[in-house]
């Protein structure tokens, strides 16, 4: 069998990281093609990972086995509704757009199109996304082979059974990574606030955000013993951790992603 052609509609931040993680994986430049309107855009992409571009987004609708919708939620309808229709018999199309349900896509692609809902995020550049995914009925066992196979090369994947489920996989992990860099960014200033030179805390923190969150997937034990392990009774820990808490941190992270949760709603509301 040859290798599907894939088509990214949109090469932006996340269309980026994806091909960047496919190619690190089983995927060859060759079967990997991206439209945009910015030829700047295109011109970096190609440069930087030797795929085909191109500014018309007819020619991966024409061309390709998988299309991938990459662009921005508010643009999606006017994309969607300016590609060539009938499309390629088997053709699966896979919206990465936050917000955008199946029933939209479905109004402006066709009814009867394969489709599947994806939210990854942008650590798939590094081989470490993880991405939730909505197939609608149509959907073939192949066809969510296929998706798998693309998800999985540059994460991992794991399949809703409820499309409404997206939107909190998009609070928790699409958006997830902001909130980290966000922490991330907090314990650089305030490492530097402490006496350190910035590049000193910024290293000291990145470090213990990687080696905390590799050390918490590959261990046997949950996050809240983890943290436990390192807090000495009357140590430095609990005076930070009980700081935090007196802040109420696990109050304003719930806050923070019920607001991303209903943002993703209330796009599909604004959007359909
Ligand atoms: N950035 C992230 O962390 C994540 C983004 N997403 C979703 O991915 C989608 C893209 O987001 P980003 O990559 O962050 O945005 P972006 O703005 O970096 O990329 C969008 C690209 O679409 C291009 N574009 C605009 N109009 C177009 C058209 N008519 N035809 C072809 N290309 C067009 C733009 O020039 C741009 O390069 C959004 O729908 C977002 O909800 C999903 C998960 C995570
Ligand atoms: O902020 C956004 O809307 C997109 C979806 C998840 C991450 N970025």
């Amino acid at each position: 069998m040859t290798a599907p052609r894939i088509g990214f509609i949109g090469a932006g931040n996340m269309a980026t990281s994806l091909i960047g993680g496919m190619l690190q994986n089983s995927f060859k430049a060759g079967q990997i093609l991206a439209s945009d309107t910015s030829a700047e855009q295109l011109e970096r992409l190609h440069r930087q990972f030797g795929i085909h571009t191109t500014t018309d987004n007819a020619e991966l609708a024409r061309d390709c086995d998988v299309l991938v919708l990459s662009v921005k939620p508010q643009v999606m309808q006017a994309v969607c509704a300016a590609l060539p229709a009938p499309r390629r018999s088997g053709q699966l199309v896979i919206s990465i757009a936050a917000g955008i349900t199946c029933d939209s896509l479905a109004a402006w692609l066709g009814a009867d199109t394969p489709l599947i809902r994806c939210m990854p995020n942008t650590p798939a550049l590094r081989g470490q996304g993880v991405s939730g995914l909505f197939a609608v009925p149509r959907v073939s066992a192949e066809q969510r082979k296929l998706a798998e196979s693309i998800l999985n090369a540059v994460g991992i994947s794991l399949w809703l059974e409820q499309e409404s489920q997206i939107d909190a996989v998009t609070a928790v992990s699409g958006s997830g990574p902001a909130y980290f860099f966000y922490l991330m960014e907090a314990m650089t200033d305030a490492g530097e606030q402490l006496g350190l030179p910035r590049e000193v805390a910024e290293r000291l923190t990145l470090f213990t955000a990687l080696g905390a969150a590799d050390m918490a997937v590959h261990s046997d034990v949950d996050t809240a013993e983890l943290r436990r392990r390192v807090t000495s009774p009357n140590g430095t820990t609990e005076r930070a951790i009980n700081s935090f808490a007196a802040d109420d941190l696990p109050g304003m992270v719930a806050r923070a992603m019920r607001a991303a949760a209903e943002r993703s709603a209330e796009l599909s509301r604004e959007l359909a």
